[in-house]
């Protein structure tokens, strides 16, 4: 169902009133507490700024890292002269997320002007989701917005609980826009579909692969995940990452994509590597003769070659994990070769997604981030989207009102 959009609220509904935003303003700080990619800073942007432009008060919160408690190093300070520059206004900063000091800088909040709440997992509630707390948070606002879709699948206070004590509760832009692709998109596909899944184990993707078997129609298999597909099709792996307890699930995922009419490749070679490091000896093998002693870090030229020609007929493409271990330039060749052969096809049409994850970082390696149709910002949240699993955060907003026919 689809739900109530910040987008529907006009100045009616928002001048002078104190809006309650959660945005997912967890990025990561080096070790001087400088912002080292502000993404998710700048997709929060759209929705703050329709508030202020219609004259709403907005109390921004977000959490950053994982603190136990209050942590100064996971202060939500360093991000103000950003969000201030990104915004065009002088940001306020408050040192708690809620109490007396947080309540006074609300009241005298003037209309379109913006403060930030302190972290809000220094309170141990809102991982919790502790009512009261929720009831604290939400007693600073008059309705609350959602745009935490990087946060969505947890049902935390800020994000779940406030939602029952704030009415209206509606949807911020990057949230509709993350929920457009990743479930409309993935729903309701552009034909041919395809997905690339890679990464590291075939247990952390195996409700992704389930998932999208029942929408694909052609499926990309990278990663270290083959390894543990190629032995259960009886082929020597050395000493590739394998997960042996998975071979039964492996079998069974091949079997039902058979049964499914979807087409699943495996790359056919792939570079092996004597050792795991930057520096290794490498060579590229057909994947049915893996020597002893080798292991598979990437995907070798001629399954780059038979993935291109596949996704050269999609429509819609939508790519979780990269197919190597990127990280060493030695064996990022398959992985930024499906990243160019993805922003190829979006200059052609083809609907691109990105879905999170390490295959964002692959993709702005290469420089072509701004090629495609949409990038997630959320990890764990868009593998649980795809995984057909809901979003406690999305569930809990408002619905959208149906338009009368
Ligand atoms: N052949 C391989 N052998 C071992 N590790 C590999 C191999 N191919 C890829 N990897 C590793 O897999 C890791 C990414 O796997 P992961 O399952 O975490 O992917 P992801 O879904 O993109 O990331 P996230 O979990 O952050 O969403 C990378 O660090 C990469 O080095
Ligand atoms: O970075 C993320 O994936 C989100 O901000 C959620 O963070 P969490 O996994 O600590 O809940």
């Amino acid at each position: 169902m689809a739900k109530r959009s910040v987008g529907e609220l006009t100045a009616e509904d928002l001048k002078g009133k104190k809006v309650f935003v959660r945005a997912d303003l967890n990025v990561p700080l080096d070790e001087n507490q400088n912002i080292t990619d502000d993404t998710r800073i700048r997709a929060a942007v759209p929705t703050i700024k329709h508030l202020l432009s219609n004259g709403a008060k907005v109390i921004l919160s977000s959490h950053l890292g994982r603190p136990k408690g209050v942590t100064p190093k996971y202060s939500l300070s360093p991000l103000v002269p950003r969000l201030s520059e990104l915004l065009g206004i002088k940001v306020q900063k408050a040192d708690d997320c809620i109490g007396p000091e947080v309540e006074k800088l609300v009241a005298s909040l003037p209309d379109g002007s913006v403060l930030l709440l302190e972290n809000v997992r220094f309170h141990k509630e809102e991982e919790k989701n502790e009512p009261e707390f929720a009831k604290k948070l939400a007693s600073l606002a008059d309705l609350f917005v959602n745009d935490a879709f990087g946060t969505a699948h947890r049902a935390h206070a800020s994000t779940e609980g406030v939602t029952k004590f704030l009415k209206p509760s509606v949807a911020g832009f990057l949230l509709q826009k993350e929920l457009d692709y990743l479930d409309g998109a993935v729903s309701n596909p552009k034909r041919p579909f395809a997905a690339i899944v890679g990464g590291s184990k075939v247990s952390s993707k195996i409700g992704v692969i389930e998932s999208l078997l029942e929408k694909v129609d052609i499926l990309l298999l990278g990663g270290g995940m083959i390894f543990t597909f190629y032995k259960a099709q009886g082929l020597s792996v050395g000493s590739s990452l394998v997960e042996n307890d998975k071979l039964d699930l492996a079998t069974s995922l091949l079997q039902k994509a058979k049964s499914k009419g979807v087409s699943l490749l495996l790359p056919t070679d792939v570079v092996i590597a004597d050792k795991f490091a930057a520096d290794a000896d490498s060579k590229i093998v057909p994947s049915s003769a893996i020597p002893d002693g080798w292991m598979g870090l990437d995907i070798g030229p001629d399954s780059i070659k038979t993935f291109s020609d596949a996704l050269d007929a999609t429509k819609t493409v939508i790519w979780n994990g990269p197919m190597g271990v990127f990280e060493f330039d030695k064996f990022a060749v398959g992985t930024e070769a499906i990243a160019k052969k993805l922003a190829e096809l979006s200059g052609k049409g083809v609907t691109t997604i990105i879905g999170g994850g390490d295959s964002v970082a692959a993709v702005e390696k290469v420089g072509v981030a701004d090629k495609m149709s949409h990038i997630s910002t959320g990890g764990g949240a868009s593998l649980e989207l795809l995984e057909g699993k809901e979003l406690p955060g999305v569930v809990a907003l408002d619905e959208a009102v149906p338009v009368a026919a």
